[in-house]
């Protein structure tokens, strides 16, 4: 399968909020992303407004209505903020994520264990498959999951890798055995996280903290990956190749898996 790239432009909006003057714009890194070879763009519209803020949800989704085959992925907890932004926007994906308000950044998958979670979480994707919009539920490497992830009517889930990243990054920065070891089973928790999630229909997406020098591996690990959104270490390295030559980047990383 051919992984999908979704650029992140949360932080863009984080820096662009430090001023009134509107830069740097969001929906022009969203278009140079795309004029590049981006195959999507993502926004996490949190309820503090610390970087996407309502203008930026209706501004991007009328620039990708321009871009037929290109998608948009709005993610954030639909118990908070989001189902409005997803009503207004009908973006392609809502990335349900079960953060708090007040989160620092995103850093677990839904618990789906709890019926409580499910009760509320039911509704919410069934309304969103009514708007023509598929839902993809942020989860942690759990494949005892992913039926029950399916059972609520998700088409996807995004496999949160921070734990992946951060694994790879403790072994290349010590490259002992033990992070050798260390590394090669926290990639199989995923392989068998994205194994569970295909044998029960769902296609699987993965974000949070990939970047250049551990995405090509994680996917030659997890096979079938149909997605995977990319921000925080995106915009690091844009800030110096531009975004062009980073989308460039990105999809080389992908095409090498
Ligand atoms: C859900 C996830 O892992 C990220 O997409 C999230 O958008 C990161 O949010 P911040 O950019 O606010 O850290
Ligand atoms: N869903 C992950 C995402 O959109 C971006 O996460 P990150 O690359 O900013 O960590």
């Amino acid at each position: 399968m051919n992984t999908r790239l979704s650029v992140n432009v949360n932080k863009v909006a984080l820096v662009r909020n430090t001023r009134h003057l509107g830069i740097p714009s969001v929906t022009r890194a969203a278009l140079l992303c795309l004029q590049a070879g981006a195959h999507g763009i993502t926004i996490h519209p949190r309820p503090d407004g610390r970087h996407i803020r309502a203008h930026d949800v209706g501004e991007l989704a009328a620039l990708l209505h321009q871009w037929p085959g290109r998608e948009f992925n709005i993610e954030g907890n639909p118990l908070q903020n989001l189902m409005p932004h997803i009503e207004a926007a009908r973006p392609q994906q809502a990335t349900f994520v079960p953060d708090a308000e007040d989160q620092f950044t995103s850093d677990h998958g839904f618990d789906l264990t709890d019926a409580a979670t499910r009760e509320r979480l039911a509704p919410l994707i069934a309304q969103c498959r009514a708007w023509g919009v598929r839902v993809s539920l942020f989860m942690d490497p759990l494949p005892q999951q992913m039926p029950l992830a399916r059972a609520l009517g998700a088409s996807r889930v995004e496999l949160y890798t921070e734990p992946y990243a951060l694994a790879f990054a403790r072994h290349a920065g010590q490259g002992t055995a033990e992070t050798a070891h260390a590394l090669q089973a926290e990639a199989a928790r995923y392989a068998a996280a994205a194994q569970a999630a295909q044998a029960e229909g769902l296609q699987v997406n993965a974000g949070h903290d990939l970047n250049q020098h551990n995405l090509t591996p994680f996917l030659q690990a997890v096979p079938g990956v149909a997605e995977v959104s990319i921000g925080h270490a995106f915009m690091a390295d844009a800030l110096e190749a531009g975004y062009a030559a980073t989308v460039r980047g990105y999809l080389a990383c992908i095409a090498a898996a």
